[in-house]
């Protein structure tokens, strides 16, 4: 979608000035001014360029000097599973497979105000880290629990931030050779109509939307063949995206061989799963058909590479996809199988994780990782025309890094500390102009009461769930 004009520039518009900072803008040919400026003004981004602001300026309410700052675009995360919040570290030295059967049970019993507080708490920690642009993948709808959907896009706006709700969905439970138990599965027909209401209700297609609604069977030994069928077709009748988790580990592809007869990749085509409307979270077993069957029909990727760790899945070929031109993003995933929770990580690891596979130190740069934490996820969540990069006419979607502190302070080149340093402290970070950070503090929610009704959450789901 092309950007229309920035509205409210006229005489009498507000405008906030950025001045004296570091810019890395993202933009295609990765424009970066070492001493530079953003104006913002009604909620997008009116210039941004080497030195000073423009003078005569009218409607200037705030002039922030950035100096020892990088102004960089928001975060944007494209994976993640915002109950897991409160069912974090458990489970720590499994697989998978073995990980989702200890935990599906706990999950089994989750209830709205949980959902809530659970997404309050993944929320607030990842935009106290620069994410600008959250999505949830919530697939587990117990029956009776309430309107989950709903509490979780109350979360996202309460906290501030710009959010896809993947509505995910599992109904291939043991009985019908699936890895859930029966009683934490929906039926087909029950998740494709809770979907569909989903998207009639929340979805918004507009260029500074804050919500919008994917389609998201969970994964392919949780779901039937019929629902990936049917939940593409929906997602494309409605004009929506399509997630799910895709070829994360050795277990699935074998899954897929002995039920399906063909390895994921070749099962998501034959269910209507490639296109420029899909994004796969992980895709980590993946052989070079597979990478040019994604890179042909422009399916995305959100590479999670703290989880796959985590979770012993394995390393996934960023390298080899980014080459394919594949369109890639980077996920926090659900925290019980990534406790820390914040995006930052992920741009580090990213670099990290990929140096060890066969490209070694030709893998990833520092600017790469920071390609895929902003333009590269805002792409994969088909926002890449609205955000995930400081253009002109672009929603004013982004983060003030201080890097005259001790963990910065002597990293001469301020993108790579951002990347390989330690998590910076935000001093500003704005959502379509507003602010939700400032001086490393969440504006929007109050942190230490998200931390107590988290924690709250977390111990009610244990006792309900050890039979209290
Ligand atoms: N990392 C994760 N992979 C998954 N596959 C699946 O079916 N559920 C999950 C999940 O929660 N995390």
């Amino acid at each position: 979608m092309a950007a229309p004009a920035t509205p409210g520039t006229a005489d009498g518009a507000e405008r906030l000035v950025i001045e004296n900072a570091y810019i890395a803008t993202v933009d295609a040919a990765g424009t970066e001014y070492a001493h530079g400026h953003v104006v913002v003004a009604g909620g997008r981004i009116e210039s941004v360029g080497a030195g000073s602001a423009p003078e005569g300026l009218t409607g200037v309410t705030r002039r922030v000097d950035a100096t020892g700052h990088l102004v960089t675009p928001g975060l944007v995360n494209t994976h993640h599973h915002f109950y897991q919040w409160i069912t974090r570290g458990l489970a720590t030295d499994h697989n998978l497979f073995n990980w989702l059967v200890a935990l599906y049970p706990t999950w089994a019993r989750i209830d709205e105000p949980m959902t809530y507080a659970a997404a309050r708490g993944s929320l607030a920690m990842m935009a106290r880290g620069g994410v600008t642009t959250a999505m949830d993948h919530h697939y587990v709808f117990p029956r009776g629990s309430g309107d989950l959907s709903g509490a979780i896009i109350r979360a996202a706006a309460e906290t501030g931030v710009r959010f896809t709700l993947a509505r995910g969905s599992m109904d291939r439970g043991e009985k019908d050779g699936g890895l859930p138990p029966d009683f934490a599965v929906e039926s087909l027909e029950g998740a494709l109509a809770a979907t569909e209401e989903t998207i009639d209700r929340h979805h918004d297609a507009s260029f500074d939307a804050m919500t919008q609604i994917a389609v998201a069977p969970c994964s392919p030994f949780s779901v039937s063949t019929e629902l990936m069928r049917e939940g593409a077709e929906l997602a494309r009748r409605k004009g929506v995206r399509l997630h799910t988790h895709g070829s994360e580990t050795v277990e699935e592809e074998q899954f897929c061989k002995e039920l399906f007869g063909m390895g994921p990749t070749d099962y998501f085509a034959s269910t209507g799963w490639l296109g420029e409307d899909v994004w796969m979270a992980h895709c980590v077993h993946m052989n070079d058909c597979d990478i040019d069957a994604f890179a042909r029909t422009g399916t995305g990727v959100a590479h999670c590479p703290s989880s796959n760790a985590r979770l012993a899945a394995g390393i996934a070929r960023v390298p080899d996809l980014l080459a394919a031109g594949v369109p890639v993003g980077l996920g926090v995933d659900g925290t019980a199988s990534n406790e820390s929770g914040e995006l930052h990580t992920e741009l580090r690891n990213a670099l990290l994780i990929n140096r060890l596979g066969p490209h070694r130190e030709a893998a990833l740069t520092a600017r790469q990782a920071l390609r895929l934490g902003t333009h590269g996820g805002a792409r994969v969540l088909g926002r890449g025309d609205q955000t995930g990069s400081l253009e002109p006419g672009k929603l004013a979607d982004l983060v003030l890094w201080r890097m005259d502190t001790l963990a910065h302070a002597s990293i001469a080149d301020p993108v790579t500390a951002l990347v390989l340093g330690a998590p910076a402290p935000v001093t500003l970070s704005l959502v379509g102009g507003r602010t939700v950070v400032e001086d490393n503090h969440l504006t929007t929610v109050d942190e230490d009461a998200v931390a107590r009704s988290t924690r709250e959450a977390a111990q009610r789901l244990a006792q309900i769930a050890a039979g209290g």
